[in-house]
């Protein structure tokens, strides 16, 4: 029988983030605050989840000589949010590469049975061109991310990277059984989910405290 080796999962123990993290996750932290923090830790992230990303040289002049300068073309990254709490993380990305491309898929989680409706999909075009970064604060059961990358692949993508703040074991699992092709970069791996299939111990509804609803 032959095992299917998944993409890898990495946990970013960098202190900055593990610090802000902290604070996140603290009850009594403010909507306000919290949206700063996850701002603060998406371009900590950010710096790990781009690693890979393919390079070009291009050619310069320092006030030296001419050189090949290594650049990365922002036009051939798409960034997806996954609605709405990937809003949280997609902005401070954006920030330090400010050319990508950008597309939202639109889902919430049902909360009785925990499957994912879907409201809006908009992706760039020529998703089969560019390196892609999915965003969304929370991996829980994983059916939300399963379904998004199940539409970016419909819409042509092939490259494809995960990025959250929170991952539930069961989330990974699920989410590698599906796409062991995607690779996944997250602040932690929490314990497990309690019965309604929040993340223990979580921080949390993130799209809630961002956003000040309930
Ligand atoms: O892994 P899952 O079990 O699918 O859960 C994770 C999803 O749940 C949250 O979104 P939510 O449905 O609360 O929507 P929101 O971002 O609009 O609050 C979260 O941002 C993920 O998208
Ligand atoms: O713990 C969880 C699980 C799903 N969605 C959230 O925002 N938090
Ligand atoms: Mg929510």
């Amino acid at each position: 029988m032959t095992e299917t080796t998944c993409a890898p999962v990495t946990v970013v123990n960098h202190p900055l983030v593990q610090h802000k993290l902290t604070l996140m996750r603290e009850k009594e932290t403010s909507t306000a605050s919290f949206r700063k923090l996850l701002r603060e830790i998406s371009l900590l992230l950010a710096y790990e989840v781009t690693r890979e990303l393919p390079m070009t040289n291009r050619r310069i002049e320092t006030p030296i000589q001419p050189m090949d300068a290594p650049t990365i073309d922002g036009k051939k990254l798409a960034l997806i949010s996954i609605l709405r709490a990937g809003n949280g993380l997609l902005d401070g990305i954006l920030e330090l590469i400010p050319a990508a491309r950008v597309g939202f898929v639109g889902l919430y989680r049902d909360p009785d049975t925990l499957q994912p409706v879907q409201y809006y999909f908009k992706v760039p075009q020529h998703m089969e061109e560019r390196t892609t970064i999915v965003v969304d604060p929370m991996l829980a059961t994983g059916n939300s991310t399963v379904a998004a990358i199940d539409l970016l692949k419909e819409a042509g993508a092939k490259d494809i990277r995960f990025l959250c703040l929170l991952a539930s074991p069961e989330g990974i699992k699920r989410l590698q059984e599906a796409h062991p092709d995607v690779s996944i970069v997250t602040a932690s791996i929490d314990s497990h989910l309690d019965d309604h299939g929040y993340i223990v111990p979580g921080l949390g509804d993130a799209g809630d405290r961002m956003f000040g609803t309930k």
